[in-house]
């Protein structure tokens, strides 16, 4: 698949946002891409996610599981699962809280999993996700996302793999453009944000 395929995509879906949004790490932007009307297409879905799970083949090889970041990761990180025909697994928070690994899941010895996201900003989620896996026996061997929006600039740890790659401003609360502090801000996510 093609970037341009990709972003037609999530055009099609109406997955492409423009308004004042509060991302998960608390940076501002004008755009926002609502990966859930995308997930809420299952066609749409599995051709993302077969096309990120070639690209997770070409770079990492064989993969027996996906752990992804709740809630954004899971559906992707099932879909893209089923086509490496490895396993699907999440980490999740109490509100507030970091992520772990809960309802049995694990990545064993000699097992190698793979962090799949939705979409990167920072790379904050999926850095997260993985601090949580430090006590898995397993190797992580590296992360994917769908669209990453940071410029390439997004730090996870690991080697990251994406369809696209775009470069999306986001600002510090104290440091918006005018026109974006004009509008009012919503938050889509579920990060909980602490005061
Ligand atoms: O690279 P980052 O700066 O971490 O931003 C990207 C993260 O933000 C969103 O999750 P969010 O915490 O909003 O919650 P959700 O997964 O429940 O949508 C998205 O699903 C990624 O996990
Ligand atoms: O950074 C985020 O929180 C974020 C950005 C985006 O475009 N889409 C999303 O679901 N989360
Ligand atoms: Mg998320």
């Amino acid at each position: 698949m093609t970037p341009e395929q990709v972003l037609a995509e999530f055009r099609d879906a109406q997955a492409l946002l423009e308004g004042h949004f509060v991302l998960s790490s608390g940076l501002h932007s004008g755009v926002f891409l609502q990966k859930m009307a995308i997930f809420s297409d299952p066609v749409r879905t599995e051709r993302l996610c077969k096309a990120l799970a070639a690209t997770i083949t070409e770079r990492f090889g064989p993969i027996d599981i996906v752990v992804s970041p709740a809630i954004g990761g899971i559906v992707p990180g099932y879909e893209t699962a089923r086509h490496l025909g490895a396993r699907a697994i999440f980490v999740e928070r109490e509100p507030g809280g970091p992520f772990t690994l809960r309802r049995g899941f694990s990545i064993p010895a000699g097992t190698r999993a793979v962090i799949v996201e939705d979409i990167v900003t920072t790379g904050l989620s999926a850095r997260e996700c993985l601090a949580s896996l430090s006590g898995e026996a397993g190797e992580i061997v590296g992360a994917a996302c769908l669209i990453d929006r940071s410029g390439g600039r997004g730090e996870i740890g690991l080697p990251l793999v994406t369809l696209v790659t775009l470069d999306i401003p986001a600002y510090p609360a104290d440091a918006l453009p005018p026109e974006l502090a004009a509008l009012p801000a919503v938050k889509p996510g579920s990060r909980v944000m602490k005061a």
